[in-house]
């Protein structure tokens, strides 16, 4: 594993009991606060079987299991509030989930009496979803029941607004897409490849001002730049034109097909933004091919499975989930033609989704490379090789790109990635920040954020990183 860091200057992960971090008030208070939302969804669906609501086969056993899961569920909110040692997976729990690793790691800090209050953030977090996962698979009848799906669905339907506006915003541009494919104008596709970057990096805010009424020629007024400035001032590292640059290279000597990974984050509004940029650089020919990879388990409460893309397509069909009227009205029709063209591409093989244990286990995205035989990091370096470039989405990914260390805010992103930075593959961390770790930035940027932030939050200046409010665009060749 070639990496620029030796092993002394590499800092430790951010732990759970560090007082004052984010990190340490996850764990103390939200992760309850997500156990407890599992509980009650859990009743509610037991509930929605005993009314007759939601159909079951064996309704009995049903209700039995769902009971049994509920406790256990309660029973981890309690282990997780009294702060108990960390156990590990039993015999039946990996005869049912691949968490081997998660119990060597256990194993090897035996002697730290690892609890969830004294832990790697990192480790911890995945640790507790992969707990509450077993719960379900170990149930016959709840094997393929996802308990967050109806925080994903709610939260979906709550994007009318957004998900309407895209969609119009995608039909008017098509036909300039596809002018687009024989003779390409670039200054105008760097434009567009700009603004969807932007519309996924932000895929969790609805309030899209950036494109909801601006025509083709706002977006390239002073008046689109000036918008763009607006959201851009957010973007604290942008490294945008490095991921054009790389796409306009491989288009202009084609070696072969042009392909983009996506490393998804959360389903819903995101996925739908993040298809978004899929479309357009698959309608302009810029691409041949895109690659989503999903998780293989219910995570992190909203992250994309695959089952999570075709209730996408099912709900933008669905007049009743989404109600814009009759299947004549604009937005209906702007809904039903973005439904249809996803649809299109999967069946072309022009969009492809893929879900491997490796992205549901607790290895940092430094084991993405060829050394890493055991979790599926060799394999999946392999497989992502054949990207010429490879989108990472969201919070967690970037934790996972760099290791959710205690680095110095100003560590250049090449050596907070490790062995990502020269191992061969190309990649673009679009990340929106809600964590503590954050590298990569300016001096002097971290101090003037902290004490922004510090104004409306006293003592927690350096949570600005956490906040969801501030995003990094980042860029490594890999080389
Ligand atoms: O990856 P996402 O969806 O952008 O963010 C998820 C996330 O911010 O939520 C958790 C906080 O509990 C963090 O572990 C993780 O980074
Ligand atoms: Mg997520
Ligand atoms: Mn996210």
């Amino acid at each position: 594993m070639t990496s620029t860091t030796t092993n002394s200057d590499i800092p430790e992960r951010f732990w759970t009991g560090i007082p004052g971090t984010f990190c340490s008030y996850t764990a103390s208070v939200r992760w309850a606060i997500i156990l407890q939302n599992a509980v009650d969804d859990t009743a509610k669906e037991i509930e929605a079987i005993k009314s007759g609501e939601v159909k079951v086969n064996n309704k009995d056993l049903t209700l039995k299991q769902g009971n049994a899961i509920k406790n256990q569920l309660i029973t981890l909110r309690e282990e997780l509030i009294n702060d108990v040692e960390l156990r590990q997976f039993t015999p039946e729990e990996l005869a049912v989930s691949n968490l081997t690793s998660f119990n060597e790691y256990l194993a090897a800090r035996k002697g730290d009496k690892i609890r969830w209050n004294h832990s790697e953030w990192l480790f911890c977090e995945i640790y507790m979803y992969r707990r509450i996962n077993c719960y379900f698979a170990l149930q016959s009848e709840w094997t393929k029941f996802d308990i967050f799906n109806s925080l994903k669905q709610s939260t979906f339907k709550a994007s009318l607004h957004g998900v309407v506006e895209l969609a119009i915003r995608y039909k008017n541009l098509l036909p300039i897409w596809k002018q687009n494919v024989e003779n390409k104008d670039w200054d105008l596709l760097e434009i567009l490849f700009k603004e969807f970057i932007e519309i996924s990096l932000w895929g969790n805010a609805t309030d899209l001002s950036l494109l909801t009424n601006a025509t083709l020629d706002d977006i390239k007024s002073i008046q689109g730049a000036k918008a763009r400035e607006a959201s851009e001032s957010k973007i604290v590292v942008n490294d945008t034109k490095l991921a054009w640059k790389t796409i306009v290279n491989a288009n202009k000597d084609r070696k072969g097909p042009v392909r983009i990974d996506f490393v998804l984050d959360n389903s819903g509004f995101e996925l739908y933004a993040d298809l978004m940029l899929a479309g357009f650089l698959l309608n302009t020919g810029l691409i041949d091919k895109c690659v989503f990879h999903g998780k293989d388990v219910p995570y992190m409460v909203s992250d994309v499975m695959i089952k999570d893309l075709d209730i996408l397509i099912q709900d933008l069909l669905d007049r009743d989930f989404f109600p814009t009227g009759s299947s004549t009205t604009p937005d209906s029709q702007a809904l039903d033609l973005f439904a249809n063209e996803i649809t299109n591409f999967r069946k072309q093989d022009k969009l492809s989704i893929e879900a491997d244990p490796f992205w549901t286990n607790e290895l940092d995205y430094w084991n993405l490379d060829p050394s890493e035989t055991k979790y599926h990091g060799a394999q999946m370096h392999k497989e992502l090789s054949q990207a010429t470039l490879v989108i990472f989405k969201g919070d967690l990914n970037y934790r996972k790109l760099t290791g959710d260390r205690t680095w110095k805010r100003t560590t250049p992103w090449k050596t907070a990635i490790g062995p990502l930075a020269h191992n061969g593959l190309v990649t673009l961390s679009l990340r929106t920040c809600k964590a503590d770790v954050q590298v990569a930035l300016k001096e002097g940027v971290d101090e003037e954020l902290c004490a922004l932030w510090e104004k409306d939050h006293p003592g927690k200046g350096s949570w600005w990183s956490s906040s969801g409010k501030w995003a990094v665009i980042c860029f490594s060749d890999g080389q």
